[in-house]
């Protein structure tokens, strides 16, 4: 039997990256152990990767933006989503960091039911995806934790990297050196209004696959 620990789980769309607007169930893994100091996902990290108190599964449904987690079975999991939430096509597994977890028989058992799935993971977990999987490598590079396995940026459908200043921009270089045909998308940190210059700059003025990547959803509070 597979289970997992998930802190939350929610219906909104995509507010980041090449799939911005999507509409998608976001499915929030407990725990990541890179801690980012400017991480917002802070409450995923609290009572560690199992929980220190688990709460009933039903309650990952409604609350928002805190600690806690429900251990949950794999089938039980997936038709708690087919069934609160048939009109979403496409499911979204987050974290925390979700390949902290061994989330293959889950993206699986999604599949089955006709689902497309994509994974937003920081790249530190070396993990094999099935072909069908939207892979989002969101690398940490600056972060003790965070080094990048090179096997997941290779199997990167999109590279999400986060801009704060110029030493971010010149960490992200070698990895576009490595993969030129990657597509990037850069995200300005925290919505900081210089580093949204920073990454308007460099998506302007460079060749490549390149993005802006906005965190929309929370220029109009949704989640
Ligand atoms: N709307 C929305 N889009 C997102 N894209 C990535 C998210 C994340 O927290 O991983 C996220 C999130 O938390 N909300
Ligand atoms: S990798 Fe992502 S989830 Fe993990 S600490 Fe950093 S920002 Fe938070
Ligand atoms: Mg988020």
């Amino acid at each position: 039997m597979t289970s997992y620990y998930i802190n939350e789980i929610f219906p909104s769309v995509q507010g980041e990256g090449a799939k911005t607007g999507c509409p998608a169930v976001f499915v929030r893994f407990q725990g990541c152990s890179v801690r980012c100091p400017w991480c917002d996902t802070k409450y995923t990290w609290k009572g560690g990767a199992k929980c220190a108190s688990l709460v009933p599964a039903s309650e990952i449904f409604v609350k928002d933006r805190k600690a806690g987690c429900a251990l949950i079975e794999k089938e039980a999991l997936v038709r708690d989503i087919t069934g609160r939430y048939p009109n979403i096509p496409l499911v979204i597994l987050t974290g925390g960091e979700p390949c902290e977890q061994d989330i293959g028989p889950l993206c699986e058992s999604l599949r089955a039911r006709g689902l497309d799935i994509a994974v937003e993971t920081s790249g530190h977990v070396d993990f094999d995806f099935p072909d069908y999987v939207y892979v989002v490598v969101s690398p940490k590079l600056g972060v003790p934790n965070g080094e990048l396995v090179p096997r997941m940026a290779r199997r990167a459908d999109e590279i999400k990297y986060v801009i704060g200043n110029e030493a971010d921009l010149e960490r992200m270089k070698p990895l576009r050196v490595a993969y030129p045909d990657k597509l990037f998308c850069l995200q300005p940190k925290s919505q900081d209004k210089e580093a949204t210059r920073l990454c308007f700059e460099y998506v302007i003025s460079r060749s490549g696959k390149l993005r802006l990547s906005l965190q929309t959803e929370k220029m109009i509070d949704i989640r």
